[in-house]
Parts: C-alpha cells; sequence; structure tokens
C-alpha cells in the first residue's frame, strides 16, 4: 500500500470552493492540521475566520468522501472551526472590551429601509452562529424597538447604577434610545448631545462578547453623522441605498463621509432593486437599474446584495419578527444571509490585512 501524501489531501480539499472567500480552503489558509497514519487514516482539521456555521456537517462530509476517494485511504475524518478575527477600528476612540467588529450601517437619504438592513443583517449573522449585538442610533426614528417586537415601555435593566443591560431579541443583543426615552421627553436634543449620548449607551452598555455589533445610524451625512462616525469605535461601515437617483447621489455622500474619518466602506446593500410582482411574479426594476454596481465600483467597494420590494418584508418588520427571524429559509432571508456572510468576510479580509501591516496613527492635524 502506498503512503497517501499531504499534498495530495490538499488536492482533495480543493476540489471545494467556498462561495464566501470565492477559493478553496487550503489557499484561503484554513487547513490547519493533517495527519496521515502509517496506515492511511486521514484526519484533517480546518479553521475559517467568519461565522461558517452554515457550513455545518454537509461541506465536512463532502470533504471526508473526497479524501475517502484518494486510492489506498482507509478512512477520513475532517473537522471545520471557526473564530471571528478581531477587527479594531483606526480612529482613536478606545475598543469596546469584548466587541470584535463594529459595523455601522448609513444611508445617505432617509427611508432607504437602513433599519430594516440592519436588524435583518444582525440575525443573519447571528443565524451562522455569530454572537451580534444591534445599537439603534436612529435618534430620528428608532424603529428597532418595533421590529423586532420589544413591548413598548420595555425598560434595559441596570446594574450598579451605571451599566445597562441589552434587551435580548430574536437572539441578539439590543439596545436603543427608544428603550430610554418616554413620549415626554421627545428626540430634541441636538448635534453635541445626541452624540454624547449615544456615546455612552455604546459604552455603558453590558454587551458580553460580541463578534459583530451592528449600528443602525440615524440617516444622513450630516454633522450628527459625522460625529458619531467620529465617536464610534467602527471597524466599518455599510451603505444602504435604493438604485435611485436621488439616493445613489446620497449614498456616493455616504461614502466620502465614511473617507473622510478613516472608516472603510465594506460595501453597499441596494434596497428594493426590484418589485416582484405577487400575482404574476414579474420583475420590474421600478427605481432604476445597475446605479449601485457603478457606485460601488467608482469607490472601489462591493456591493453586498440586492433586496427586492417586498410586502413580505415589510409585513414581516411591521409585525415584530423580521424576515430572517420568521424563517431562515425564505428567499428574501437567503438574500440577507449571502449579503451579511459577503460583509463578514470583508471584514475578515480587512482584519487579516491590519494584522499583517504595521500600524500607523493618522491625525488631523
Ligand atoms: N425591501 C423592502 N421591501 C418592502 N418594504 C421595505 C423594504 N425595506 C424597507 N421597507 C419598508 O420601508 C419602510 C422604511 O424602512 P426603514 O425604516 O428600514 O428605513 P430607514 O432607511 O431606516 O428609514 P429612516 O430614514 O426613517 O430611519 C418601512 O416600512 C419598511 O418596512
Amino acid at each position: 500500500m502506498s503512503q497517501i501524501t499531504q499534498s495530495q489531501v490538499e488536492q482533495a480539499i480543493q476540489g471545494y470552493t467556498d462561495p464566501y472567500l470565492n477559493s478553496d480552503l487550503v489557499s484561503a489558509g484554513a487547513l490547519r492540521c493533517v495527519s496521515i497514519s502509517n496506515n492511511n487514516e486521514i484526519e484533517v482539521e480546518l479553521h475559517l475566520q467568519y461565522p461558517s456555521g452554515f457550513l455545518g456537517n454537509g461541506v465536512e462530509q463532502m470533504l471526508q468522501t473526497a479524501i475517502e476517494n484518494i486510492d489506498g485511504c482507509q478512512s477520513a475524518s475532517v473537522k471545520i472551526s471557526w473564530e471571528v478575527l478581531e477587527n479594531k477600528s483606526q480612529n482613536s476612540v478606545d475598543a469596546i472590551e469584548q466587541v470584535k467588529n463594529i459595523v455601522a450601517v448609513a444611508s445617505g437619504k432617509g427611508g432607504v429601509g437602513k433599519s430594516t438592513t440592519s436588524v435583518n443583517l444582525a440575525l443573519a449573522l447571528a443565524k451562522d452562529g455569530a454572537k451580534v449585538g444591534l445599537l439603534d442610533a436612529d435618534i430620528y426614528g428608532p424603529s428597532q424597538g418595533i421590529m423586532l417586537g420589544v413591548e413598548e415601555g420595555t425598560r434595559p435593566e441596570t446594574i450598579d447604577n451605571k451599566w445597562f443591560v441589552p434587551i435580548e431579541a430574536h437572539g441578539i443583543k439590543t439596545m436603543s434610545m427608544a428603550y430610554l426615552v418616554t413620549e415626554s421627553t421627545p428626540m430634541v436634543w441636538r448635534g453635541p448631545m445626541v452624540a454624547g449620548a449615544l456615546q455612552q449607551i455604546l459604552t455603558q452598555t453590558q454587551w458580553g462578547e460580541l463578534d459583530y455589533l451592528i449600528i443602525d445610524m440615524p440617516p444622513g451625512t450630516g454633522d450628527i453623522q459625522l460625529t458619531l462616525s467620529q465617536k464610534f469605535p467602527v471597524s466599518g461601515a455599510v451603505i444602504v441605498t435604493t438604485p435611485q437617483d436621488i439616493a445613489l447621489a446620497d449614498a456616493k455622500k455616504g461614502i466620502e463621509m465614511f473617507n473622510k474619518v478613516n472608516i472603510p466602506v465594506m460595501g453597499m446593500i441596494e434596497n428594493m432593486s426590484m418589485h416582484i410582482c405577487s400575482n404574476c411574479g414579474h420583475a420590474e426594476p421600478i427605481f432604476g437599474q445597475d446605479g449601485a454596481d457603478e457606485l460601488a465600483q467608482r469607490y472601489d467597494t462591493q456591493v453586498l446584495g440586492s433586496l427586492p420590494l417586498s410586502k413580505y418584508i415589510r409585513e414581516q418588520s411591521d409585525a415584530g419578527t423580521p424576515v430572517v427571524a420568521a424563517d431562515d429559509c425564505s428567499e428574501v432571508s437567503m438574500m440577507y444571509r449571502h449579503a451579511a456572510r459577503h460583509l463578514a468576510v470583508a471584514l475578515m479580509h480587512q482584519a487579516q490585512n491590519r494584522q499583517a501591516m504595521p500600524s500607523i496613527e493618522i491625525s488631523d492635524d
């Protein structure tokens, strides 16, 4: 019996391409350990750096079979593990302890579906096994509580009069200004007050260990948004837009705002990209077409996903069970889940690059 070599095993593993890494797992550097006994009993350990719980036993089984098919193989076992990499912000704000990635979800224009996107991305990451938090920083229309089905009037518990305990909903930890204010304290605060209050909420919440903290930012690219971007230790941003010209022009301002404060834009979500007729299934790009792709190309970023204008998306959010929580395998839920995985991989690449680079401090002076 001839001895099987590591390169034969690697070749078998390379038959599978990870759709999000766009690479086989050996080239992606995921091969942690190969052990081949004199008897050709083979054990392989692979380790990924983004939430790949969705691979489940299926890919392990498939790779195992590919290895078992090597001539002379007696037995094969494949184990895939994962852990999200820490991705610190490059601004000078202190990181939040135990929070690995902070993602700001922003839009240049109001009403494009930023909050809907934030909550479904957060839920999608959690469905793949990540520990996820969601901060509703949209002071103009804090809607995450309603979308997550948190009963009106629910208040977070506090510890030592200093810490807020986030409210858990559908498997994610959430905090919102709406949990703290009453109808008699309306949002009349202006710029610095708002930024200060939100920063306090962010840093005084006991998030615990989180792979991702998603921040649903206030819409627009004015002073408040700029201040928040500077005060939050954001690892990367996501811009939500519709394909409409005016929304795209605002999305461009959003990208430029993040560039100004040295926050990398991980990608764009094109929302309401198509209307699909619920009667005949005809798809129509009522807000235009291809704009987000062109913008992404121009700014050297990517479109993480395109979501249709869908009654199901709206109804589920209104009912307090966003689509990804309601049915994580529905067509639109899968669109959010694909987008979330592309986002996770973009953050992972950025963290890997940062680890490989010497750190450079950039200041305004
Ligand atoms: N893809 C979609 N299909 C159908 N309805 C959607 C979609 N995305 C969002 N909506 C609906 O559009 C409305 C606005 O969405 P959302 O609150 O997420 O937008 P926003 O950009 O956060 O708004 P604001 O600027 O007020 O914060 C909501 O009623 C939401 O349910």
